[in-house]
C-alpha cells in the first residue's frame, strides 16, 4: 500500500492511495528543474516570473473553497481555518508578486575600494519538506519567493496530506509556470537524501519535526547544501497583572485550539501572574471545555480531530506519560471515544523541570499552565526551553511588554495578541526551533546568490 493515503481524520475513512514516485521519475524531475534553472525562465527578467504569482494568487482566491474542503477533508483542519489558510497563501503569493522587484534590486555599499553594490542571483534547484497541518501554506512559503528570485524546487509533502499536494502542483502549472519550476515528488525520505546529495541542488527548506529537520539538516550539511528549518515550538503565553483578562482568555483558547493544538507557534506554555492566575484559569478553563467536537465541514464545529491515527496516539501516550511523572489533570486527558481522532481539550499543572514533558510540545488541544509572582520569573521559565519560535506577552504597559519581548529567547514575540503570521514579517526560530527566516524581504534572500560586484575606484 503507498506511503500517500489521503485519509479523512474525521473518520478514518480512505478516500485515496496515491502512487509512489519511482528513481526514474524524481531523477526526471531533477533534470527538468535543472534545466529549468539554467534557462532564461530563471535567469532572466522577473516580470514573467511575477505574472505566474499574480494569477496564482488569483486562482488561488477563485477556487478557494475547493481548496478549504480538500485540506479540511484530508488533514482535519475546520472549514473556517481551511478558508483562512487558502486566503493568506493567495495573500503571500500576491506579495512576492508586488514585492520581489524592490527586493531583489541591486543594493548599494559605500566603499573605499570602489563603486560597490550586492546583486541577488538565483542558486539552483532546491528541495522543499513540508508538513501536514498548513499543508497549502508550508508549500507558499516557499514556492512564491523562490519562484519569483528563479530557483526551481522539488516539494516532498507528508504522507498524509497527497491530495495537497497535488492540487498545488497543479495550480502553479495552471498559472503559467513552466514544467520544472515547482514539481510534487510522492518520494521516500531515502529519496529526498539522494536529491540532496545529487550536485544540482543547492539547498533545502524544511518544515516539521526535530527529527526530520535534523536528518535533512545533516544531509544536507554532509553535502554542503545551504537549509533552512521551521521547527517545533513551545511558546509562552504570559500573562500579567495589568493584562486584559478577557482578550487574553478568548485568544489564548483559540490559539491552543486553531488547528486542534497543530500549529508550532500555538501558545502552548501558560505563564501566568499569580493575581490573576485564578480569574484566568476560570475563565481559559470554561473556554476550553466549551469547544465542540464534530465535522470540520461543519461550521457548528469548534474542535476538528488531530491529522491522523499516529498524531493521536503519539498525544495520549505523550499526556499518559507527563502523568505519570507527576503532572496533574486539571481537566480532558483523554482520547474522545468513538469515531475519528479526536482528543479532549486539556490543562495540565504541576509540571516541574524533573518531569520530561516540561521540555516537550504537546502538537494538540494540551496546554501547560504554570504561575509566576513576577517578571523576572516570568522570563526566566519562558527560556527555560530547547525551543525558541515564538510567543506572546499581555500587559496594557507596552513598555514593561517590550522589555519582556526583548529578553525572551525566540524568533518571534507578540505583545497583547497571540502569534500570528503575515507575508510581510519574518518567520522562524532559534535554539531547537531551526534557523532561517521565511516570508518577508528575508525569505526571498534565503536561496540567493548575495554576489558582490565592485567597480574598482
Ligand atoms: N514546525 C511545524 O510547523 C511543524 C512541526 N511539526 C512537529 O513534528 C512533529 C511530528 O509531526 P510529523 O508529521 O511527524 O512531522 P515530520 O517531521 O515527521 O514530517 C514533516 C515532513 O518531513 C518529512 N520527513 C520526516 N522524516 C524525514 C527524513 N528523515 N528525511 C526527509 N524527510 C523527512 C515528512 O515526510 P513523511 O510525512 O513522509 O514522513 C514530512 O514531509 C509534531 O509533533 C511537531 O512537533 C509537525 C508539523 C508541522
Ligand atoms: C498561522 C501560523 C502558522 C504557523 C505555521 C507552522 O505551524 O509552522
Amino acid at each position: 500500500m503507498s506511503a500517500y493515503q489521503s485519509i479523512n481524520p474525521a473518520n478514518n475513512q480512505l478516500l485515496k492511495a496515491w502512487n509512489e514516485h519511482d528513481d526514474a521519475y524524481a531523477q526526471q524531475a531533477l533534470k527538468t528543474a535543472d534545466e529549468l534553472f539554467h534557462s532564461a525562465w530563471s535567469k532572466g527578467d522577473i516580470q514573467p516570473r511575477l505574472q505566474v504569482l499574480h494569477r496564482l494568487a488569483d486562482l488561488i482566491d477563485q477556487r478557494a473553497e475547493e481548496l478549504a474542503t480538500i485540506a479540511s477533508k484530508e488533514m482535519g483542519k475546520l472549514i473556517g481555518q481551511s478558508r483562512g489558510e487558502v486566503k493568506i497563501c493567495s495573500q503571500i503569493a500576491r506579495y512576492y508578486a508586488e514585492h520581489a522587484a524592490t527586493f531583489l534590486q541591486p543594493q548599494p555599499y559605500q566603499s573605499d575600494v570602489g563603486d560597490a553594490w550586492l546583486e541577488y542571483h538565483p542558486i539552483g534547484v532546491i528541495v522543499a519538506v513540508e508538513p501536514w497541518n498548513f499543508p497549502y501554506y508550508q508549500l507558499m512559503r516557499v514556492l512564491a519567493p523562490n519562484l519569483a528570485l528563479g530557483n526551481p524546487v522539488l516539494a516532498k509533502h507528508a504522507n498524509i496530506v497527497p491530495h495537497c499536494a497535488d492540487v498545488f502542483e497543479k495550480l502553479v502549472a495552471e498559472a503559467g509556470a513552466p514544467q520544472g519550476a515547482w514539481t510534487n515528488l510522492f518520494i521516500s525520505t531515502d529519496q529526498v537524501a539522494d536529491l540532496i546529495a545529487d550536485h544540482r541542488v543547492q539547498g533545502v527548506a524544511l518544515t516539521g519535526s526535530e527529527r526530520a529537520g535534523s536528518a535533512v539538516a545533516e544531509q544536507a550539511g554532509k553535502h554542503l547544501k545551504k537549509s533552512t528549518l521551521e521547527l517545533g515550538g513551545n511558546d509562552v503565553f504570559v500573562v500579567l497583572d495589568d493584562a486584559d483578562i478577557d482578550e487574553a482568555v478568548r485568544q489564548g483558547a483559540q490559539g491552543r485550539l486553531s488547528n486542534c493544538g497543530q500549529v508550532c507557534t500555538a501558545a502552548k506554555r501558560f505563564i501566568l501572574h499569580e493575581k490573576i492566575a485564578d480569574t484566568f484559569m476560570a475563565k481559559f478553563s470554561a473556554a476550553l471545555q466549551s469547544a465542540t467536537p464534530g465535522d470540520p465541514l461543519d461550521e457548528k464545529t469548534t474542535l476538528g480531530p488531530l491529522s491522523s491515527k499516529d498524531a493521536r496516539e503519539r498525544l495520549v501516550k505523550q499526556v499518559d506519560d507527563a502523568v505519570k511523572h507527576g503532572a496533574r489533570v486539571e481537566f480532558g486527558g483523554r482520547a474522545i471515544e468513538g469515531v475519528g481522532c479526536y482528543y479532549q481539550p486539556t490543562v495540565l499543572t504541576g509540571l516541574t523541570p524533573e518531569n520530561p514533558a516540561y521540555y516537550q510540545e504537546f502538537f494538540g488541544p494540551v496546554a501547560q499552565v504554570y504561575v509566576v509572582a513576577d517578571d523576572r520569573a516570568a522570563v526566566a521559565l519562558a527560556n527555560d526551553s530547547n525551543y525558541g519560535l515564538g510567543g506572546s506577552v499581555w500587559t496594557k504597559d507596552i513598555t514593561r511588554g517590550r522589555k519582556m519581548a526583548s529578553q525572551i529567547e525566540t524568533g518571534m514575540v507578540f505583545i497583547n495578541s497571540q502569534s500570528d503570521t503575515s507575508a510581510e514579517l519574518p518567520f522562524g526560530g532559534v535554539k531547537r526551533s531551526g534557523y532561517g527566516r521565511e516570508l518577508s524581504d528575508l525569505g526571498i534572500k534565503e536561496f540567493a546568490n548575495q554576489k558582490l560586484v565592485v567597480v574598482a575606484g
